[in-house]
């Protein structure tokens, strides 16, 4: 063994009369001691990771001097914990555990000997496997690592039946080893300390490019969602990250409030931008005209069905189906689309084979969803599917910061549509607008603006006195009341006449779009913005409660 020649070798001098003959032999023992050193050297210089050159330097000391273990524990860089990486799970040693002997090390810096006794009555689970591990030796030699700045590395836990520690810890070879390790061991914790800086550095570098992304479609995004409110800031950075998952996006808030554009903006963001955004407004259609609508039919699946017919399901195949107004959904329907939701697999009326359709859904809806879950209106599970990202837009009156961009949004809008408008809106007429709550939110301001531009002098700015704000909704309370008595609205039952509140609401929905219809001689496009309404979505009313001009 190499390790007993080493020891001879210090331990023995040539006599007087064999000086030639033991001068040459000493010549030749260190000769190969000098040998074995380099390639030790070598190969421990070979090894370019630290969990390699540990196991390395182990074997060779296990080697070299004749141990029957030899262990290396590895100080963390927070400097608070030792691994060992050959003892597996069991190999992490709190430093500031003083029930095994490795804290004590560290605390005082220098080698120590421990014997098999004094092992036995240091109970720690880690140690005791180390222990176990080492086949209980007679003696263990606790040596510290050091880098050339005296900072601690790690602990090398040498084992032996022979406890000669002397022998072998004095010896160059075992001093020179140790120093090499450290070196090394030093060297490598710099080149992972560089990796791992490159790495965060990277990281960092994509995080500030995902920002800047980010950012700029924030930007793209407030052109046509206006506002410099937090809430509309936070608003649009949410709906970018929505558009960038597939995520199923449930927004709520009030009528007019923006939620159409949130729809819009979360598709134009996403990567199905080039596919197509199919909009339902599920309060507009039928009921009984809804199913065959989303889910389409064949031909002669329900009478009426003279030739077969897609459904919006199967045309927002690659893009993104938006259901505005999901709180009027029917209960049936509802259990049909959690089941599409599930697996992107229909049937449509009448067929014998599914369908598969490729589809982002988002779903709006200006009623409390939990106001309808509690009523047994809205399915719950429904409800889980459709909000898994969740988006709520805050009515105008909590956001009056946006009110003055969205007026000079609205402004320009009108401008650009009609070739010439005001100038823009005066500090007066902001102030009154400012002190009004708006019940129909972003539209009512924008049906108020366009109003106000059409009264107003091209080149001017918008004066308090053009802004039509009582006459929108002013009679909407009283006009509730006076209706409800049966006067202003023809064919409405009267109050305590109602024993379906639900039914009477649509019925007095559609007997104001009748009345004002009516009033406007049937031209949609007055009547809805008199209602503060798109003129898509009164022809969907029109449609469901068979409303004729006439
Ligand atoms: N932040 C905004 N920036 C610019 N225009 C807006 C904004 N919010 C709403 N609008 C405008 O107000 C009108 C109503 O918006 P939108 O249709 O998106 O509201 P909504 O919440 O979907 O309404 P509803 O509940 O009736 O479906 C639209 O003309 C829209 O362009």
């Amino acid at each position: 063994m190499y390790s007993q020649r080493v020891l001879e070798s210090r331990a023995t001098g040539p006599a007087v009369g064999e000086l030639n003959i033991s001068g040459n032999r000493n010549m030749g023992r260190m000769q190969t001691e000098l040998h074995t050193g380099i390639d030790l050297a070598v190969e421990l210089l070979r090894q370019d990771n630290l969990p390699t050159l540990l196991k390395v330097a182990s074997r060779q000391l296990e080697n070299t001097f004749g141990l029957t273990r030899c262990w290396s524990l590895e100080l963390d860089l927070s400097g608070r914990t030792l691994h060992c990486a050959a003892l597996g799970e069991q190999g992490e040693f709190d430093c500031g555990d003083f029930s095994h002997p490795f804290a004590h090390l560290l605390q005082q810096g220098k080698p120590r000997e421990l014997s098999r006794a004094a092992s036995y009555r240091l109970d720690h689970p880690g140690f005791q496997a180390l222990v176990d591990a080492s086949n209980r030796p007679r003696s263990f030699w606790l040596e510290p690592i050091k880098g050339e700045d005296g900072r601690t590395l790690g602990i090398l836990v040498l084992c032996n039946e022979e406890p000669e520690w002397d022998g072998i810890t004095a010896q160059p070879l075992y001093r020179g080893l140790l120093t090499l390790l450290s070196h090394q061991w030093v060297s490598q914790l710099k080149t992972s300390d560089q990796v791992w800086q490159r790495r965060m550095l990277k990281r960092s570098l994509d995080h500030l490019h995902d920002a800047e992304a980010v950012r700029q479609r924030c930007e793209e995004l407030a052109t046509t969602l206006v506002g410099n409110s937090k809430g509309m800031t936070d608003l649009r950075a949410q709906i970018v990250r929505a558009a960038g998952s597939q995520l199923s996006v449930l927004v709520q808030g009030e009528t007019g409030c923006g939620k159409d554009l949130v729809a819009q903006g979360i598709h134009r963001f996403s990567d199905r931008a080039e596919g197509p955004l199919v909009v339902v407004n599920c309060a507009a259609i039928p009921d009984s005209l809804l199913e065959s609508e989303l889910f389409g039919h064949t031909k002669g699946a329900f009478s009426g069905a003279d030739r077969a017919k897609e459904g919006l399901l199967a045309q927002a195949d690659g893009g993104t189906l938006f259901l505005d107004e999901i709180g009027d959904m029917p209960m049936a329907l509802q259990s049909k689309l959690l089941r599409v939701l599930e697996s992107r697999r229909f049937r449509p009326l009448g067929a014998q084979q599914e369908q598969h359709s490729d589809f982002r859904l988002v779903a709006a809806t200006h009623q409390p969803l939990s106001d309808c879950i509690e009523e047994g209106r809205f399915r719950r599970d429904l409800f889980y599917r459709l909000s898994q990202f969740p988006l709520r837009v805050k009515p105008l009156r909590e956001r009056p910061e946006d009110l003055e961009p969205l007026c000079r949004h609205f402004i320009r809008e009108y401008t650009a549509r009609e070739g010439a408008g005001p100038l823009g809106i005066s500090s007066h007429a902001l102030g009154m607008l400012a002190a009004y709550n708006f019940p129909g939110n972003a539209r009512e301001l924008r049906n108020i603006v366009e109003f106000a531009c059409l009264q107003t002098p091209v080149g001017d700015d918008i004066q308090p006195e053009v802004l039509r704000l009582d006459d929108l909704f002013p009679s909407q309370e009283t006009c509730v009341a006076s209706d409800f008595q049966g006067t202003a609205v023809p064919g409405m039952p009267l109050a305590d006449e109602v024993d379906d509140l639900r039914a009477a609401a649509q019925a007095f929905e559609a007997a104001i779009i009748r009345e004002r219809l009516r009033q406007y001689g049937g031209n949609r496009a007055q009547a809805a913005e008199s209602l503060g309404l798109p003129k898509r979505t009164l022809a969907h009313k029109c449609l469901k409660y068979q409303v004729t001009e006439a």
